[in-house]
């Protein structure tokens, strides 16, 4: 499937382009952002690292507000940045909230019939959109990585814990770690997963850290401890206590930022922190 091409800016020596296309999974049209550094100018492959966005958030925030652009652009790194929900497809109740429906996909494969032919974000990330960029752009495959932000935080940790060969590493801001016991998880769980709680398990960082322990990860994680939905939704200190009780602090670096928030100015203020862990994986 080929792309249209939407928009293209120098930045940082290389190349920021906004791609449309159509996407198989979700049914739809789909715009997504890639930023070339210049090291792939000359057709030579490179390593990327998706990024993963949260609630409201198209593929533009991450790209326009994180100030990632430089740090990648400084390690010969490209930055994927995909939207976060199938877009356009009008199905009943998918605009009446901001934390479920548009912009708000979850990354899960829905399996309820009213959200089951469009809301198929995991497979988007995890096959559609790596095959498309992997083949039509210079970004080398086996070295690839993912991070995200809250509702993409959560995607990028449970994306990564199952395709632990796939993407070389991950890190996560303020991610949502325990969807299962949180308010925005159980309302998007249950509307695209169905009522047997059982079944959502497989979308949940907390759980699957118990189940999936046979390789040893590297994990970043940062939230800010002035973060509004620290408490309610995200959980990291839940998922911290879980971690240590399984006796996995070695492979998961979470730190509580004194006094941050859930914006992106937070984001850009440890950006580099974050990239410098992807870079160490992705160049090792
Ligand atoms: N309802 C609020 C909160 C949503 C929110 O904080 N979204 C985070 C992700 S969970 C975000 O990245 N917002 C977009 C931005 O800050 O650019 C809003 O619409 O701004």
């Amino acid at each position: 499937m080929a792309f249209t091409e939407i928009s293209r800016n120098k930045a940082f020596g290389g190349q920021l382009v906004k791609y449309k296309h159509s996407s198989e999974e979700l049914q739809c049209d789909m715009n997504f952002n890639v930023f070339l550094p210049k090291e792939a100018a000359n057709g030579q492959q490179v390593p990327g690292i998706y990024f993963l966005s949260g609630l409201t958030c198209t593929e533009d925030n991450f790209i326009q507000k994180s100030g990632a652009l430089a740090e990648a652009a400084k390690h010969g790194i490209a930055l994927i940045a995909p939207d976060t929900s199938p877009r356009g497809v009008s199905i009943e109740g998918d605009s009446d909230s901001w934390d479920f429906g548009t912009g708000a996909g979850f990354y899960v494969d829905a399996t309820e019939p009213k959200w089951s032919k469009n809301y198929r974000m995991y497979s988007y990330i995890v096959k559609e959109l790596p095959s498309l960029i992997h083949n039509q752009l210079p970004v080398d495959e086996s070295r690839i990585s993912i991070m995200g932000h809250s509702m993409g935080g959560h995607g990028a940790l449970t994306i990564y814990i199952k395709n632990p060969t796939k993407f070389k590493t991950v890190s996560a801001f303020s991610p949502i770690s325990n969807p299962i016991n949180c308010p925005w998880g159980q309302k998007a769980f249950s509307n695209y997963l169905g009522s047997d709680e059982s079944t959502w398990k497989q979308y949940d960082t907390l759980e699957l850290i118990k189940t999936h322990l046979n390789e040893k990860i590297d994990v970043l994680v940062d939230v800010g401890t002035a973060d509004g939905f620290l408490e309610s939704q995200l959980k990291v200190s839940t998922l911290q206590e879980t971690v240590k009780a399984l006796g996995r602090e070695s492979e998961f670096n979470i730190r509580f930022q004194e006094g941050y928030d859930h914006s992106y100015f937070f984001i850009s203020t440890f950006i580099a922190d974050h990239i410098n862990h992807h870079v160490k994986a992705l160049k090792a």
